[in-house]
């Protein structure tokens, strides 16, 4: 059994270790424990990074963090608001991956995340109940780890990226940690190197899928909204059969969220708008080509298609600037194998003279000639310099976003792009890219990863306790995140930067709040978003 003054420096959610002052050492009984100077968060956090910087690769740099988060989150909170872009790529993604990759065998703390397994259906309840351990749980990000970032199936170790997910909740919108709850649903896994490692800590079984996939999921939603009724429900790298299905399921009746389809055509339509403004062109007069229809890729699609629906297009008209791309190449009406989402973005074969040849990227975009280019292939080079000059001979401005992550599978480097396009194009990638030196000009690369707008979108509709995610709150998302960036500097990026994202999701999240009290969503008495989200946006201090 532990006793209550251990469980007190054990527990990361009110442990403050040396900052623990006279008082407080006396009051709780852990005299004698900690050693006798009393540090302030600042002190501890100045310790704490002089450590973190000894350490040399990114995954041990990431380690070193998560033993922070684990014994102290006031602490890891506050190193993370004051080195937000040193810290973004090794506590989120790229580095997140390789930690997934190696999950097992760098296992040492389940990190308060509740797994759940489909052999066992009737502990889902209890499970939530003691993962949150009497903690009023608002935010749950959950995988089943099928599709991890764009590395594939991952099974239990996608855990991380839940957990990875809600940091940034944090360090961007304030989310209070102790009302989150990552959560893995262990649905078996077809990674053959996982079911042959006897260290692999999920199943050791195929994935299931069907009815019995479906039914779990269904029981933890209603085991999940039962047990917090005010919970903002985030689906995280679920796989390409199932993602948008879920969403379908159940977005006119719970609050949710999916990240890869909501979050990425968030921040892509906003990259383009952040482009557009910079170009000087419209909207209405872009084609879009979408390489990699998947989850991603499609649930850009039609953001941007609303998007041009919402400022007058017709659905036909709007449609009619969409083309995707796909392992067959650019999607027909009868090309076989479709999914759902792909459907309404097809093509008609007699559109094209040469309909048969457009089996690859570069017949295709030599045949539409794009203006905006968006990579979610999982495909890394793919964007290759005979396809960016070709795109870049027929548009002044070509939109060029490669944003397959992590970093090896990105569709091209933004140095390239730059390069090819001799300074034409207006870039953004998935994960972080430094700025480029090009012919005297300095261009900056905005991340078009949806960490720039899920923090505060959640933030938003959190603090209004929304009944469900409208189209419009999201729209309204795309939208706040202009105004940062001066359009008129050249090599401008076309996002605001990862050093400024508590503010913008400051911004985000006051308009999502606005909107969802307009709608008649909200379900709490707050009169406006400003008031509501600062009301519960988390510091850390003690
Ligand atoms: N930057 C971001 O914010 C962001 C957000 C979501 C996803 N992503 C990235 O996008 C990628 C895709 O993620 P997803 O969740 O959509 O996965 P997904 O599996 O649903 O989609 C990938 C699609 O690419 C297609 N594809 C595979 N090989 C291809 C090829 N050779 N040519 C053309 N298409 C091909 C697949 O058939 C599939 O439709 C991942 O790398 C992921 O990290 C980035
Ligand atoms: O996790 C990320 O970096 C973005 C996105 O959700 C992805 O799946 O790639
Ligand atoms: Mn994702």
């Amino acid at each position: 059994m532990t006793s209550n003054v251990q469980e007190i420096l054990n527990n990361p959610f009110i442990n403050q270790g040396t900052a623990f002052t006279k008082d407080q050492r006396a009051k709780l009984g852990i005299e004698g424990m900690l050693p006798p100077t009393v540090q302030t968060l600042e002190q501890q956090a100045e310790v704490t990074y002089q450590q973190y910087q000894t350490k040399s690769s990114n995954l041990e740099k990431r380690i070193f963090l998560m033993t922070i988060f684990n014994t102290n989150r006031v602490l890891f909170f506050k190193m993370f608001s004051q080195h937000v872009m040193e810290f973004m790529p090794i506590v989120y993604d790229p580095t997140i991956a390789e930690s997934i990759e190696n999950y097992s065998h760098l296992f040492v703390n389940p990190q308060n995340a509740t797994y759940l397994s489909i052999d066992e259906p009737d502990k889902i309840e209890q499970s939530l109940k003691n993962g949150s351990e009497g903690r009023k749980i608002k935010l749950i990000v959950v995988t089943d780890g099928e599709a991890i970032l764009g590395i594939g199936d991952w099974g239990t170790q996608g855990v991380d990226i839940a957990v990875g997910k809600l940091m940034v909740y944090t360090a961007a919108a304030g989310i209070d940690p102790a009302e989150v709850l990552p959560v893995v649903l262990d649905v078996g896994t077809n990674n053959q190197k996982l079911l042959d490692d006897p260290l692999y800590l999920g199943l050791h079984h195929k994935r299931i899928k069907g009815e019995q996939y479906h039914q779990f999921v269904d029981r933890f939603v209603s085991a999940a909204e039962e047990i917090f009724p005010e919970l903002y429900l985030h689906f995280e790298d679920f796989g390409r059969d199932n993602a948008a299905s879920i969403l379908d399921q159940y977005k006119d009746k719970i609050l949710t969220f999916n990240d890869d389809i909501q979050g990425t055509g968030i921040i892509v339509l906003a990259g383009i708008l952040g482009a557009l403004n910079i170009s000087g062109e419209k909207l209405s007069d872009q084609k879009y080509l979408c390489f990699g229809a998947g989850t991603a890729g499609t649930g850009i699609a039609k953001q941007i298609y609303t998007e041009m629906v919402n400022s007058g297009l017709s659905e036909e008209e709007a449609k009619d600037h969409f083309y995707l791309v796909d392992r067959q190449g650019l999607l027909f009406e009868d090309t076989p194998d479709l999914t759902p989402e792909q459907k309404p973005f097809t093509r008609k074969r007699s559109e094209f003279s040469n309909a048969d040849e457009l089996t690859n990227l570069e017949a295709v975009v030599k045949a539409i000639h794009p203006t905006i280019m968006v990579g979610t292939s999982t495909q890394p080079g793919t964007f290759t310099e005979e396809i960016v000059t070709e795109m870049a001979s027929h548009t002044e401005h070509p939109i060029i976003f490669p944003l397959s992550n992590p970093t090896k599978l990105a569709e091209a480097k933004a140095e390239d792009l730059i390069k090819w396009s001799k300074g034409k194009a207006l870039v953004a990638t998935g994960i972080p890219a430094d700025p480029v030196e090009f012919e005297g000009v300095t261009y900056e690369i905005g991340q078009a990863n949806n960490a720039l707008v899920y923090p505060g979108l959640g933030l938003g509709a959190i603090a209004a306790n929304s009944k469900i995610l409208s189209e419009t709150m999201i729209s309204v998302a795309a939208h706040s995140l202009g105004g940062i960036v001066d359009p008129s500097k050249s090599g401008a990026a076309v996002l605001p930067p990862v050093s400024k994202l508590d503010v913008f999701s400051q911004t985000v999240a006051e308009n999502v709040c606005n909107q969802a009290i307009k709608e008649g969503l909200s379900q709490n008495d707050y009169k406006n978003g400003h008031d509501a989200v600062t009301a519960i946006r988390w510091q850390p201090k003690y």
